[in-house]
C-alpha cells in the first residue's frame, strides 16, 4: 500500500517544476526518499541555498500536490540547500578551542554587572532560533516541564511578540492580576508559573507597534512579575537574528542560551547566526539541540533519517558548543503541544519524554557548575 501510495506521490510530483522551470523536480534529481505512512507523506527538496526564500512557493507547491493524492492526508515537505560546489569539501576552519560551557559561563557572568539580575531567580536561559517554526516554543515548555520533572523551580517567560504560542502550550489565557505596587500575578499552567507577551499585548495591536513595545514589556515581565523563587527561568525567544533579539539578549541578564534547529542545512546556517549573535553579546551558548532530528513511524516505531538527520550534532561539533540532544518528528509531538498538553506531561513515561528530560539535565548541570566561584547550592534532582 505505501509502496503503491510512494509511486502515486512520486508521479504527482513530476508535475512541481525544478528552479530552472524546465525540468520537473523528479527528473532533476532534487527530491529526497520519500517516506509514506499512515496517510502521512514527509521529503525534502534541495536547492541553491541562496535562492532559498525565494523557492518558498516551490515547497508550498509540492505539499499541495501530494496532499492531492487519495490516501494522503498529511505532507510534510522541507527545502534543504544545496552546498555550493565544493563548499562541503572545505569547510571554514573550526574555531579555536573554547573551554566547556560551565567555564565558559564564568568569565561572561563576571564581566556582566551592567545587566543587574532578578531578585529570586537563580539563572535565566533563552531558547533561540535562527528562523521560526523550527519548534522553538515547542522545545521551550517541554524543556521547562522536563525540567520541572527533574525536580527543579522553573518559570517560562514567552518573550515571541510576534507569535506567542506559551498560552496555547500551557493551556493558559486571561490577564495577569495586579498585585500590590506594580506587580503583577503570573498565570500558571501545568505547575509551572507562566508570562507571555500573549497577555501584554492586544492580539489587535499592529504588528508595527509591536517591536517598540516588546523592551518595556520584557523589562515589566522579568521585573514587575511576582516569579517568587526559581532556580530556572526559560526564555522563549522570538525567532530570528534581527536588532529586536540582539536587544533582548542584551537587556536580559541571561546565564546561557539553548539554540533550536532542524536538520535541514538552511536551518543550520541560521542556527550558526543565533551562535554568533549571542556570542555578540557575551552570553554562553550551552548547546543545540536538533529537533525534527529523524521522522518516528506511528505505526512501526521505525525510524527515518528523510531530512539529512545529524547535521546539528555535526554542526555543533564544528563550533565547538555542546550538542544537546535530538528529538524526532512525530506526529504525538505535535498533537499534544496543540491540545496544550505537551509531550513531557502528557506522556511522561514515553521515550520523547525521556529524551527532553535528559536534554534538561544537560542544560541545568552547563548553568549550574559547581567548580566556580557563582557555585550555587544544586536542587535535588530525581532521577527516575
Ligand atoms: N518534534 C516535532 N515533531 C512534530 N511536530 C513538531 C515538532 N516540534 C515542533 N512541531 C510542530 O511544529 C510547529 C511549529 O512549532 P513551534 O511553534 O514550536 O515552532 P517555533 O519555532 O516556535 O515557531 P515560531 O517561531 O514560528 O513561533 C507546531 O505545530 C509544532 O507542534
Amino acid at each position: 500500500m505505501s509502496e503503491s501510495l510512494k509511486a502515486a506521490v512520486t508521479e504527482r510530483l513530476k508535475q512541481i517544476k525544478g528552479p530552472d522551470l524546465e525540468s520537473d523536480i523528479i527528473t532533476l534529481g532534487l527530491v529526497s526518499d520519500i517516506f509514506v505512512s499512515d496517510g502521512r507523506v514527509a521529503f525534502s527538496i534541495t536547492v541553491p541555498a541562496e535562492r532559498a526564500q525565494e523557492l518558498e512557493p516551490l515547497r508550498q507547491a509540492a505539499e499541495k500536490v501530494v496532499k492531492e493524492v487519495d490516501g494522503i492526508e498529511t505532507a510534510m515537505v522541507a527545502l534543504t540547500a544545496e552546498r555550493q560546489a565544493g563548499a562541503g569539501k572545505t569547510p571554514p576552519p573550526p574555531p579555536p578551542p573554547r573551554p566547556p560551557v560551565s567555564a565558559q559561563a564564568r568569565p561572561a557572568q563576571e564581566k556582566a554587572p551592567a545587566k543587574p539580575g532578578v531578585p529570586g531567580i537563580k539563572n535565566i536561559v533563552a531558547v533561540a532560533s535562527g528562523k521560526g517554526g523550527v519548534g522553538k516554543s515547542t522545545t521551550s515548555a517541554n524543556l521547562a516541564l522536563g525540567l520541572a520533572a527533574n525536580g527543579v523551580k522553573v518559570g517560562v517567560l514567552d518573550a515571541d511578540i510576534y507569535g506567542p504560542s506559551v498560552p496555547r502550550l500551557f493551556n493558559v489565557s486571561g490577564r495577569p492580576e495586579a498585585l500590590e505596587g506594580r506587580m503583577l500575578k503570573p498565570l500558571e499552567g501545568h505547575g509551572i508559573k507562566v508570562m507571555s507577551m500573549g497577555f501584554m499585548v492586544e492580539e489587535e495591536t499592529p504588528m508595527i507597534w509591536r517591536g517598540p513595545m516588546v523592551i518595556s514589556a520584557l523589562t515589566q515581565m522579568l521585573r514587575e512579575v511576582a516569579w517568587g523563587e526559581l532556580d530556572v527561568l526559560i526564555v522563549d525567544m522570538p525567532p530570528g537574528t534581527g536588532d529586536a533579539q540582539l536587544t533582548m539578549a542584551q537587556q536580559v541578564p541571561l546565564a546561557g542560551a539553548v539554540i533550536v534547529s532542524t536538520p535541514q542545512d538552511l536551518a543550520l546556517i541560521d542556527a550558526r547566526k543565533g551562535l554568533n549573535m549571542f556570542k555578540k553579546v557575551d552570553v554562553p551558548v550551552l548547546g543545540v539541540i536538533e529537533n525534527m532530528s529523524y521522522f518516528l513511524c506511528p505505526d512501526c516505531g521505525s525510524r527515518q533519517d528523510i531530512f539529512g538527520h545529524g547535521g546539528a550534532r555535526a554542526e555543533a561539533d564544528r563550533l565547538k558548543v555542546p550538542f544537546l540532544g535530538e528529538v524526532p518528528l512525530t506526529m504525538k509531538v505535535r498533537e499534544t503541544s496543540d491540545a496544550g498538553m505537551p509531550i513531557v506531561i502528557s506522556d511522561p513515561d514515553g521515550p520523547i519524554s525521556k529524551i527532553y528530560r535528559d536534554i534538561a539535565e544537560k542544560v541545568y548541570a552547563a548553568i549550574n557548575d559547581d567548580t566556580g566561584p557563582t557555585a550555587r547550592a544544586a536542587p535535588q534532582i530525581v532521577f527516575e
